[in-house]
């Protein structure tokens, strides 16, 4: 290419965008003389990301009166707040989906689901005003305008923190942190407990303030000393272990974060590079062949597994939220007898997108861990190890009182030879590219179509229009693989993308089913889902009266617009009517977060 002729322009910058366009040096120069950030080292910061820099464009100052529900308990979020004046209440116990203005979705008997089918409207997206705007009863919230925000407001605030024990936070105290940090659900609600000033710092300011060492040593102090015990007990492997081994796990435990946590932002273009190219592009955590010296738990993101295959790798599954990464390894080595050679990694891991592990040190897994993990949950290969070396040991012992001799280590030991498979076997190598290159392995519930046996009769479309106010919450269309069509429906993700930034919490996962839901009063249509969903499963729709007369806002006469997407089906007898309407079995939902579920679907098959 001839470089005179380039058209030169200049490259897009992290700050093009700043936060908040109204932030001016005067507010900046404030913050700066205040608690963290007056004691915060400029020199800590690199040149091209300043102090004053973060303060400016990764910053908003925001006033909010009593009663503004800040963040909502199970909700995402990808800020952390700053409280400047006032005070702000942590509800300890949790709140009603009812209180934080979201109506339950429940199940319909099948004479209600069956009355509604009958008399549905033939106007596509009918609503009845109910389901336009909130009910404004005493326990509902209602939704005001509080400068250029959206907000939230508890309608009986003084009742429900008179009822509710809550923790207050003043001004120099965070929250907000655990989910903008670690890609986790809103561990409680927060709300304004009168009128505060708070500085709203999004997560890519978060981390840089994390140069200065006081202020990232105080806040991994605080997520040991809080969050992570919680985070770990909640591992199937750690929920027997001691409280004393798992304080050992505590404080030993190593966080790690790789990658971009906007992986939505960069996966369209790297799904476009060869395999070779874009696993090469992914960060390495560990590496396949090398001695395991942590037990990797995945935290939250994803994982690729892979093994060299030629000069090239070959992915062997991807890992999840809870997944675990060189436990067979290190069961084997912490167990094996002296004559046989440690197990070195069977797979490279390698971060898809972000990936935010927590390490537990070798030794610590072998005295802390390992020795309170429940047989059944062990792999059978090391269950089987262990079991044949405590009969040995019995047997030992009984020799021993018999003899008194003492029986040899090695022969102690001698059955350790057992073969160990570690890592996934999975042959179905191509298939399992093709889901993590299109990110599909962050579906829960992933509409799956089996093209040998769809006769495109499109009985799914209609079924699912004939539930949801006329309008197909799907279009029969989606990527393709072989005989598999991944369908563009939404796929209620591990990851919900689409939850990060709404602005009333219209959108949020049921905590009992994982679906992810849109409570329509709430919703005002801003469109922040439907832009953040990375899979574009999410529509926005204007809605009208039975009659078919549009719903507008009565202060801009402009239509009222709600996001649209398929909830499962949540409050149907039968479940999705996508899949029951199917009349030659021939789609599925299926949890794609783990390699398992489709390849069984498709041994079931084939
Ligand atoms: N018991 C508690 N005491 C103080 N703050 C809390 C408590 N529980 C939760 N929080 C804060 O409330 C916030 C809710 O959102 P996050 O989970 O992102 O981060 C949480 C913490 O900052």
């Amino acid at each position: 290419m001839n470089l005179s002729e380039a058209i030169t322009v200049r490259r897009p910058q992290r700050w093009d965008k700043p936060m908040d366009a109204s932030m001016n040096d005067a507010d900046v120069a404030w913050l700066r003389s205040r608690e963290p950030f007056a004691s915060m080292d400029p020199k800590s910061f690199p040149r091209t990301t300043p102090l004053e820099g973060i303060l400016r464009n990764d910053c908003r100052l925001i006033r909010c009166e009593a009663g503004e529900v800040l963040v909502r308990e199970g909700d995402y979020g990808n800020s952390a707040f700053l409280v400047l004046a006032g005070s702000v209440g942590v509800m300890v116990d949790s709140l009603s989906q009812e209180q934080l203005g979201r109506t339950p979705k429940e199940k319909l008997s099948w004479s209600e689901a069956l009355r509604r089918f009958m008399f549905r409207s033939p106007v596509a997206e009918a609503r009845e005003p109910s389901q336009v705007v909130p009910l404004r009863t005493n326990s509902s919230g209602t939704i005001r305008t509080l400068d250029d925000r959206q907000a939230i407001f508890l309608q009986d605030f003084d009742l429900v923190m008179r009822e509710h024990e809550h923790v207050s936070l003043g001004p120099g105290e965070l929250f907000g942190e655990v989910a903008a940090m670690y890609r986790s659900p809103r561990t409680a609600t927060v709300i304004a407990e009168n009128e505060a000033t708070l500085l709203e710092i999004r997560w890519q300011g978060l981390r840089m303030f994390r140069r200065d060492k006081v202020f990232a040593d105080t806040l991994d102090a605080h997520y040991r000393e809080q969050w992570l015990p919680v985070h770990l007990r909640e591992i199937p492997l750690l929920r027997y272990l001691p409280e004393v081994n798992l304080q050992r796990v505590v404080d030993a435990t190593e966080l790690h974060s790789y990658g971009r946590m906007e992986w939505d932002n960069d996966y369209k273009r790297q799904r476009k590079l060869p395999l070779a190219e874009q696993i090469e592009s992914e960060p390495v955590v560990a590496e396949e062949g090398r001695l395991p010296t942590d037990l990797i738990i995945v935290r939250s993101g994803f994982g690729r597994l892979s093994q060299h295959y030629g000069a090239s790798h070959r992915t062997t599954a991807y890992l999840g939220k809870g997944h675990l990464f060189g436990f067979e390894e290190l069961a084997f080595n912490s167990l094996r007898s002296e004559n046989l050679p440690p197990k070195t990694l069977q797979h490279s891991l390698r971060a898809v997108g972000f990936l935010d592990t927590l390490s537990i040190p070798a030794e610590v897994f072998a005295d802390a861990v390992l020795p309170h993990v429940r047989r059944s949950e062990l792999p059978a290969e090391i269950a089987k190890l262990i079991t044949r070396r405590d009969q040995v040991a019995t047997a030992a012992e009984k020799v021993e009182r018999r003899t008194q001799a003492r029986l040899p280590q090695s022969k102690r030991d001698g059955l350790g030879d057992l073969p160990i498979v570690t890592g996934v076997e999975f042959q179905q190598t191509e298939l399992l590219e093709f889901v993590v290159q299109n990110r599909l392995n962050n579906g829960q519930q992933a509409m799956v179509i089996d093209l040998n046996r769809c006769t495109r009769c499109d009985d799914c479309v209609k079924a699912c229009a004939s539930v949801n106010d006329g309008n197909p919450r799907f279009a029969r269309q989606g990527l393709i693989h072989d005989r598999l069509q991944f369908v563009q429906a939404c796929m209620h993700c591990e990851d919900p993308v689409c939850m990060i930034g709404c602005p009333t919490g219209s959108i949020a996962r049921d905590v009992d089913s994982g679906v992810v839901v849109i409570h329509e009063p709430i919703c005002i249509g801003c469109g922040t889902c439907a832009n953040a969903c990375p899979y574009q499963n999410i529509q926005m729709a204007s809605i009208r009266d039975r009659s078919g007369k549009p719903y507008c806002d009565s202060a801009s006469g402009k239509p009222i617009i709600k996001a649209t997407k398929c909830d499962l089906c949540s409050t149907q007898p039968n479940g999705p009517a996508c899949a029951s309407a199917c009349p030659h079995d021939a789609l599925v939902r299926i949890d794609l977060t783990e390699s398992a579920p489709l390849s069984q679907w498709l041994d079931r098959r084939s």
